[in-house]
């Protein structure tokens, strides 16, 4: 359904007299099957939106090539768009209209007849929980009433491929919930394949048959998310010392089993009377390390062992917490920016 090679987009930007360039996406690759919900997962500032800019044909990649469903984005950008449903991170601008004659004009954009864009419209209203606020001015309904109008928006014409840029920003977290359910249920009962991006690892973790994780424009990961688990990061193990003076050569011990491809002494972190490292399976490498330390006299005061995170993950690939990149500022850039002369808006 996806195929993209060697995705690039640059953008200027300028700060008083100096101009810099940012490539914010830098060469990705992308394959996504029909039928798959891929989640598009990456801090602020990561690339993730710009790639979707570029694969629903909103800008042209300054480099690479990419098709979905079958059509090239920058040759066949008018067939890319009327085989895709696309729902934007800001959502869209509604007009005074009421809600159903949006969705209806909306539909007959596409080219459906009106009756037709009607029919549909009431039958996704009921399906995302919205009967009832077809008449409804959008300005008056809660922003998760308008977020599923903005989905309802993005699947009027039936694409079979919807984008999705952070659907859930900004919901508390029962509206959260049952967008989640509503998503799930377009692969369910219409064998949707969705791309999802977001910055929350829950709704990834949640939705996802397959997690990509972007840093920097490139991609760093790419796979479900209990091989990521599974695979990238081991399991914490975190032993607390009945004696302090034990540290050292418990430390020693843990560091024996700590993963491998992480030295054992730096693979060991000690702080007070807890030593603790990752460990790939734990389970089955915890009980021999106990029966160690138990020869050698070494008492516990409590062991936990704690399952990797996607957070965990993100960790161990780019050397930074997903949760703390979260909270760094979104343009890192300064200053005004434009997109550069390879990277223009297609119309
Ligand atoms: N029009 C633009 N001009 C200049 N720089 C831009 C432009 N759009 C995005 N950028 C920069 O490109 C990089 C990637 O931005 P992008 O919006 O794709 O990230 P993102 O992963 O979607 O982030 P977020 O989670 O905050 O939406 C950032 O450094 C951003 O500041």
């Amino acid at each position: 359904m996806i195929h993209a090679r060697g995705l690039v987009q640059t953008f200027r930007s300028r700060e008083g007299k100096k101009k810099s360039e940012v490539r914010a996406v830098d060469g990705v690759d992308l394959d996504v099957a029909e039928g798959e919900v891929v989640g598009f997962l990456g801090p602020n500032g990561a690339g993730k939106t710009t790639t979707l800019r570029m694969l629903t044909t909103l800008l042209r990649p300054t480099e690479g090539t990419a098709t979905v469903a079958g059509y090239d984005v920058v040759r066949e950008s008018e067939q890319v768009r009327r085989s895709i449903g696309y729902v934007s991170q800001a959502g869209g601008a509604f007009s005074a209209a009421r809600a159903g004659d949006e969705v209806v004009d909306h539909g007959m954009l596409y080219g459906m007849k009106g009756a037709d864009a009607r029919a549909r419209g009431q039958e996704l209203f009921e399906q995302l929980d919205l009967d009832g606020l077809w008449t409804r001015m959008p300005k008056n309904m809660s922003g998760g009433q308008r977020r599923r109008l903005d989905i309802v928006m993005g699947l009027i014409h039936d694409p079979t491929l919807v984008f999705l840029d952070e659907p859930t920003t900004g919901l508390d977290p029962q509206a959260r919930a049952n967008l989640w359910e509503h998503i799930a249920d377009l692969r369910r009962r219409r064998g949707a394949t969705v791309f999802l991006t977001t910055h929350y690892l829950d709704e990834a973790d949640h939705l996802s048959d397959r997690i990509v994780i972007i840093d920097h424009g490139r991609i760093v990961a790419s796979d479900t998310s209990e091989n990521l688990k599974a695979n990238v990061s081991g399991d914490l193990v975190d032993l607390e010392l009945a004696d302090p003076g034990d540290v050292g050569s418990a430390a020693t011990r843990l560091g024996s089993i700590a993963e491998v491809g992480h030295g054992s002494a730096d693979a060991v972190e000690v702080d007070g009377n807890h030593v603790r490292a990752r460990v790939a399976r734990a389970g089955r490498a915890v009980p021999g390390l106990l029966a160690d330390l138990g020869a050698a006299g070494i008492a516990l005061e409590s062991i936990e062992v704690h399952r990797p995170t996607l957070d965990d993950v993100f960790l161990t690939l780019t050397g930074r917490s997903l949760r703390d990149a979260q909270e760094t500022t979104r343009d890192d850039t300064g200053g005004e920016a434009e997109p550069a002369l390879a990277g223009q808006e297609q119309s």
